[in-house]
């Protein structure tokens, strides 16, 4: 193919996909594109990364212009030991609200995959169990995860999907959760502390730790239940943390909050490219919705601590 006709070749490339998408674009007012905003919270963090609140995006149209791209969003689920019995609800829940339309491969870490329930998907939608073992700590099986996400997303996920989202198996959606999720990096603001000063954030602070956080540094507290992104961007962040999990292990030191801790360690000194409100990670816990909250699309249902966990 010569230059000329490679060019022609995108200007045609081009053209289709423009008239493709002009029809659905063109469904809703230029005016409401025009005045999408919200002022009674951030909705763009000072490294002016978008913080994603309802009213301040498109669904559709974001739907639309991603959907061109054709893409492959993994998904990692850990279910082992009784959080297992969490997965229907999760997948039912899934299925209704969470990139409709849209290629998604859910992947299954559990020790039992014969319990995973047989959901029923919607075309262009696959699950894949992976088994592992069990454990009798929940705090190794949380913060086991980031070791196993950097092993899939290379050993397999980098030839199967374009992003990827790690999230917590004891939630459910509620709302809407698309396109408008997409980043390289992207962390989730924790429901309990979105609105706290950065004193009272609970990142580690033990300087021994490889979590360790100082008083006075922090820009947001993130929850570890959701991690996403592109797939280069978060393998470099569960390796890093696992790294980091591994030398404070060698120490026999565990973070405040395993690998949460990590995860905001990490987000200090390599800012997200993308951030979700509180509306992408709720707790059922939290009954009161404040006003500035006008959709939960994802929360932590209420569990019994003691009857679903390995150990107190
Ligand atoms: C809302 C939120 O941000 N939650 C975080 C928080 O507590 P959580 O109370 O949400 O932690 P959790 O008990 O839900 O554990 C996190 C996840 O690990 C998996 N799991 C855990 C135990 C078990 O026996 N089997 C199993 O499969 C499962 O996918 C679960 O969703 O702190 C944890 C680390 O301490 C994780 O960072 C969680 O993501
Ligand atoms: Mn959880």
């Amino acid at each position: 193919m010569t230059f000329s006709d490679k060019f022609r070749h995108l200007l045609q490339l081009d053209h289709i996909h423009r008239s493709a998408l002009s029809q659905k674009l063109l469904q809703y007012n230029t005016w409401v594109v025009v005045f999408y905003s919200r002022t009674d919270v951030a909705t763009v963090t000072p490294w002016l990364a978008p913080i994603v609140w309802e009213g301040t995006f498109e669904p559709t149209l974001i739907d639309t212009i991603y959907k061109q791209q054709n893409l492959t969003i993994a998904t990692t689920v850990f279910a082992v030991g009784k959080y297992v019995r969490f997965l229907r609800d999760f997948l039912q829940t899934a299925e209704k609200h969470y990139f409709l339309g849209f290629r998604v491969h859910y992947y299954i870490f559990t020790d039992q995959p014969e319990a995973i329930p047989a959901v029923t998907l919607a075309p262009n939608r696959t699950l894949t169990p992976i088994k592992i073992p069990g454990s009798s700590r929940w705090q190794e099986i949380t913060l086991r995860r980031m070791e196993r996400l950097q092993e899939i997303i290379k050993n397999r996920l980098i030839f199967e999907a374009d992003y990827i989202f790690s999230l917590d198996v004891d939630s459910k959606f509620h709302g809407h959760w698309g396109a408008e999720s997409l980043g390289q990096l992207v962390g989730a603001l924790h429901p309990g502390f979105y609105k706290a000063n950065r004193q009272y954030f609970p990142y580690e602070r033990r300087p021994q730790s490889q979590a360790y956080i100082p008083a006075g540094e922090g820009d947001y507290y993130y929850g570890g239940a959701v991690i996403g992104g592109h797939l280069e961007d978060v393998y470099r962040l569960a390796k890093t943390c696992k790294d980091q999990l591994d030398i404070d292990a060698s120490k026999s030191i565990e973070a405040a909050w395993q690998e949460e801790s990590h995860l905001n360690k990490y987000f200090l000194y390599n800012k997200p490219t993308k951030v979700l409100s509180p509306e992408y990670l709720w707790q059922d816990v939290q009954f009161f919705k404040p006003q500035e909250v006008k959709i939960i699309r994802f929360t932590q249902v209420i569990k019994n601590n003691a009857a679903v966990r390995p150990n107190p």
